[in-house]
């Protein structure tokens, strides 16, 4: 009783720790992971981001040893990776599934048979083979489409696809590495939903990197920054959301800002910034994140009043982050140096999250 009673109470599905990955690189040895810790809880959807080269796939092929960390451990259910044989690696790797930006379907088989593959590797029978593939391809919606090949679907079927395949053995993991960025934004949330579906209705830990915040924002509930191999935020999404501490956080939530804003718009903004930046302007670029009640009060009008300022809004959004609602405004704020200081201390008070962005867009 009291032995099971420790695993019992082990809340980490994934525990990675101090794990460093050097390559060696034309230019000499390059530490593409730098004494990286993370726990990743058991059920949620964890998400890794960062930009291109920050070191992201490197860490996720870590966790199912497709790289191995040249130090430190990586330990996934209870069982370090690190330290398995072959053969308790491929039964371990089983329990990992994973998707991938460009799907890595056979296009010599069909819908069925590609989500069969992983079964009849395991040695299945037909028999056994079809009670699994049936009811994955009902989950992922792609029950009609069993004999199709991968050149006569779409880009999100054959996410779909390969999601069902990464299930076929059941895992308790699954790892997507930049699964949705080569689909466009509308199947992008298909397939963040499916995922989010899947998490809750097989209790699957995700573990999730992409570059883009919308999707973090969209299905994550904790997740870490990296820049340069090393993991710099950490935290839950809402809260990261609200108070950015690193740079690179606050720029990664301002390029959804800047993605938004028509060309022309941000061209001139830039160059707004820019003077006054060279102290010959009067115009600063906030971002305002409100939660919960913040959302409905009038606290704008009154600070734009109070203070004798100009608010221009450039970008407007309110969303639901982990259930909770969360507003976030992008503002030029016009007006003397000392007077916007005094509003954005009185919008401190009053709960709001206040963030310059000059330097960011
Ligand atoms: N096999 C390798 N040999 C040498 N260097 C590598 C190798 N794999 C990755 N790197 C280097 O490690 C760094 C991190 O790469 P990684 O692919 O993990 O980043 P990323 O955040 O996933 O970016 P992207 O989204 O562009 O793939 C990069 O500088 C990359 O050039």
């Amino acid at each position: 009783m009291f032995m099971q009673s420790a695993a019992f109470f082990h809340s980490e599905m994934i525990e990675i720790k101090a794990v460093t990955q050097r390559f060696n690189g034309a230019r000499g040895p390059v530490d593409a992971v730098r004494d990286v810790s993370l726990a990743i809880r058991k059920g949620e959807i964890f998400g890794i981001i960062g930009r291109s080269g920050a070191g992201k796939s490197t860490l996720v092929r870590c966790l199912n040893l497709l790289n191995r960390p040249t130090s430190g451990a990586i330990i996934v259910d209870g069982k370090d990776m690190t330290t398995l044989n072959a053969e308790q690696l491929r039964s371990a790797r089983r329990e990992i599934g994973m998707i991938f930006q460009h799907f890595n379907l056979l296009s010599s088989r069909t819908v069925y048979d590609n989500i069969a593959l992983p079964l009849e590797l395991a040695g299945l029978s037909k028999a056994e083979i079809a009670k699994k593939v049936t009811p994955l391809l009902e989950l992922v919606g792609l029950t009609a489409l069993k004999d199709s090949y991968p050149a006569q679907i779409s880009g999100g079927q054959k996410q779909r696809v390969g999601i069902a395949r990464a299930l076929a053995n059941e895992p308790k993991v699954l790892l997507s590495d930049e699964a949705t960025s080569a689909l466009d934004p509308e199947t992008t949330r298909s397939i963040l939903e499916l995922l989010r579906k899947i998490n809750r209705e097989l209790g699957l830990t995700i573990v999730l990197i992409t570059h883009q915040m919308e999707v973090i924002k969209m299905i994550c509930d904790r997740m870490a920054v990296m820049e340069s191999g090393e993991v710099i935020e950490t935290g839950e999404v809402l809260e990261l959301f609200r108070s950015p501490k690193h740079e690179v956080t606050r720029a990664l939530i301002g390029d959804v800002i800047a993605q938004e804003l028509p060309q022309g718009v941000l061209q001139r903004l830039r160059a707004r910034l820019a003077q006054s930046d060279a102290g010959s302007g009067t115009d600063h670029l906030f971002r305002f994140a409100f939660t919960g009640s913040g959302v409905d009060q009038p606290l704008l009008s009154e600070a734009v009043r109070k203070f004798d300022l100009d608010f221009n809004i450039l970008h407007g959004q309110i969303d639901e982050i982990q259930g909770q609602a969360f507003g976030s405004l992008a503002i030029l704020a016009n007006g003397t140096t000392e007077n916007i200081q005094a509003a954005m201390a009185y919008l401190t008070a009053q709960g709001v999250t206040v963030e310059e962005l000059n330097h960011v867009i």
